[in-house]
């Protein structure tokens, strides 16, 4: 099966505008994602995860290698691939209904058509009651679920999600982890979530890839075979502790 997303031998060098410097954020990254898996991507900071996301949302280019969506070289951003933010990029200035709605609007698709769609995927992400508020009223994790909706409105074959809840206090982070455990029962498409936090990448994903610090590499690359559908009292399983105990051993050895 070939695969969704491919990283290809990429390498990504930044130019440091101070002092003129180049810093290499990824060397000789390989990686393959397939449509539907949700893969989590854990590593030090600083090792390039945001880099690899901005590569795959066509961002930033990469300086050598390739990023391949669906065959295709990325060029540029396109509405099949989003991308979900640590701050929920949402319009002070919309509602949230007009928030999930602004994507399928200015691309020209029918409202008959977008309308529905932004009701359900509000109601997905249970906001039903709040599609009249604007941002400045909804909490943080509230926020955090319009810009989700955002992204789903746009039924994105590739989501990718970038430390989405790493801003929220501990139990929201929960709330909004169940939240995702839930939405990816019927999204349908493909997930790359990066977070620093390792029962968090077990919990949801199909696959962890730990990534060396700077300039990043895939250090493990793991299935997690835990049923599905999960919810956080997999977390005391022990099979869930074994994978922890080992990510964590990669990650203290990433070097
Ligand atoms: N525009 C830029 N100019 C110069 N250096 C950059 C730029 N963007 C990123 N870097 C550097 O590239 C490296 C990788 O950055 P990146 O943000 O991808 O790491 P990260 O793993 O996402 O970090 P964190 O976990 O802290 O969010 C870092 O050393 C960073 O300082």
């Amino acid at each position: 099966m070939s695969a969704l997303l491919s990283f290809q031998n990429i390498t990504k060098e930044f130019v440091d505008k101070r002092s003129g410097r180049s810093v290499r954020a990824l060397a000789g990254l390989d990686l393959d994602i397939h449509e539907r898996e949700f893969v989590c991507v854990l590593g030090p900071s600083g090792c390039g995860k945001s880099t690899l996301l901005a590569a795959a949302a066509g961002n930033d280019t990469v300086t050598s290698g390739h990023v391949r969506f669906d065959g295709q070289v990325v060029e540029r951003q396109h509405h099949s691939r989003g991308m979900v933010f640590q701050v929920g990029a949402v319009f002070p200035w919309l509602t949230a209904f007009e928030n999930v709605c602004y994507g399928p609007k200015i691309r020209g698709i029918d409202r008959k058509v977008y309308e529905p769609k932004a009701r359900e995927v509000l109601a997905a992400v249970g906001l039903s009651d709040f599609a009249d508020h604007y941002p400045r009223q909804l909490s943080g994790g509230m926020r955090q679920r319009v810009a989700i909706a955002r992204c789903l409105a746009n039924e994105p074959r590739l989501l990718l999600m970038d430390e989405p809840f790493g801003a929220l206090d501990a139990q929201t982070r929960l709330t909004l982890q169940d939240l995702l455990l839930q939405v990816r029962e019927s999204y349908d498409g493909t997930v790359l979530f990066v977070t620093h936090d390792v029962d968090e990448a077990i919990l949801l994903g199909d696959r962890v890839v730990v990534m060396s610090p700077r300039p990043g590499r895939v250090v493990l690359d793991i299935p997690i075979e835990l049923p599905r559908p999960r919810d956080s009292s997999v977390e005391t399983s022990d099979a869930f502790v074994t994978i922890k105990r080992r990510l964590r051993d990669a990650i203290a050895h990433a070097d």
